[in-house]
């Protein structure tokens, strides 16, 4: 079998180290990512889903245990090393895009992730076909608005450019951190469609942080909860289809 693209080896994360206030978040995460894995997490406020991410995307460094990236050692390389391989999308729409740039120029300096990124305006001519059409999968009329400002886009054409941006380099690994919940229901449900429909057509692996058990049962391949810091269950294939949210509930109760 080949090596999993992503891995954690009893992975622990220690915050304000040192003082009264000392606390271990992670302990010990243990997770095997394999490429076109599409895994949905669930979990308490304050589980450490987010700081899994943070440690995952190299934000938070991890205290002890080991990150491989296709069997590579990777604890130990800078968040800015990491997005050569791995993308986010956060919660908040404001986040990922640049809000003075336009909807076109922020999709060319995605093409750009990773990469020492000089917007050379000529490079956006050849290229705006292609971005126009990728604009229009998200069915928010955002193709409409290739020329506009970013800051002057609403809540969910921003968060689908952060989507797009983050997926126009192809990321081995791809992080959504509850990048639907910010959004009214409709434009919510609309972003998970497209979302769905891009991981599931280019066969991207990716994480999925959600607060809606429903959403966890109907996407992906597998599904994680998370609770205490440690990975409590990990659902694939005909287990996870056979999940209800009830048994999902199960793990909320103390
Ligand atoms: N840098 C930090 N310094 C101190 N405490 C932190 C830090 N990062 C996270 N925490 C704490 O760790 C715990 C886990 O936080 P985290 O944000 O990962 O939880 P979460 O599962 O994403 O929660 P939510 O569902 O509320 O977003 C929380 O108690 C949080 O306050």
């Amino acid at each position: 079998m080949s090596k999993p693209i992503l891995e954690l080896k009893n992975v622990k994360t220690v915050v304000n180290k040192g003082t009264a206030n000392e606390t271990t978040i992670l302990k010990g995460i243990n997770l095997k990512i394999n490429a076109g894995d599409f895994i949905t997490i669930v979990g308490t406020n304050g589980a450490g889903k987010s700081t899994l991410f943070n440690v995952i995307g190299g934000n938070l460094p991890a205290d002890s245990g080991a990150i491989l990236h296709n069997g590579t050692d990777i604890t130990r390389t800078s968040e800015e090393q990491r997005t050569t391989f791995l993308a986010r999308v956060f919660q908040d729409p404001k986040l990922g895009t640049a809000p003075r740039m336009t909807v076109a120029e922020n999709m060319l300096l995605a093409t750009k992730r990773g990469e020492h990124r000089h917007l050379v305006p000529r490079r956006l001519k050849p290229n705006l076909a292609r971005f126009t059409k990728l604009a229009a999968t998200m069915n928010n009329g955002l193709e409409n608005r290739m020329t506009t400002a970013t800051g002057a886009l609403s809540g969910g054409q921003r968060q689908a450019l952060s989507f797009l941006m983050a997926t126009l380099k192809r990321p081995d690994i791809l992080l959504l951190d509850e990048h639907t919940a910010a959004l009214d229901p409709h434009t919510s449900l609309n972003l998970l469609h497209a979302t769905n429909e891009r991981i599931t057509q280019d066969h991207l692996t990716a994480l999925m942080i959600t607060h809606h058990l429903e959403d966890a049962l109907s996407y992906g391949n597998r599904l994680i909860v998370l609770k205490d810091g440690q990975i409590r269950a990990d659902f694939t294939g005909a287990d996870k289809a056979k999940l209800t949210t009830e048994d999902l509930y199960r793990f909320f109760e103390d």
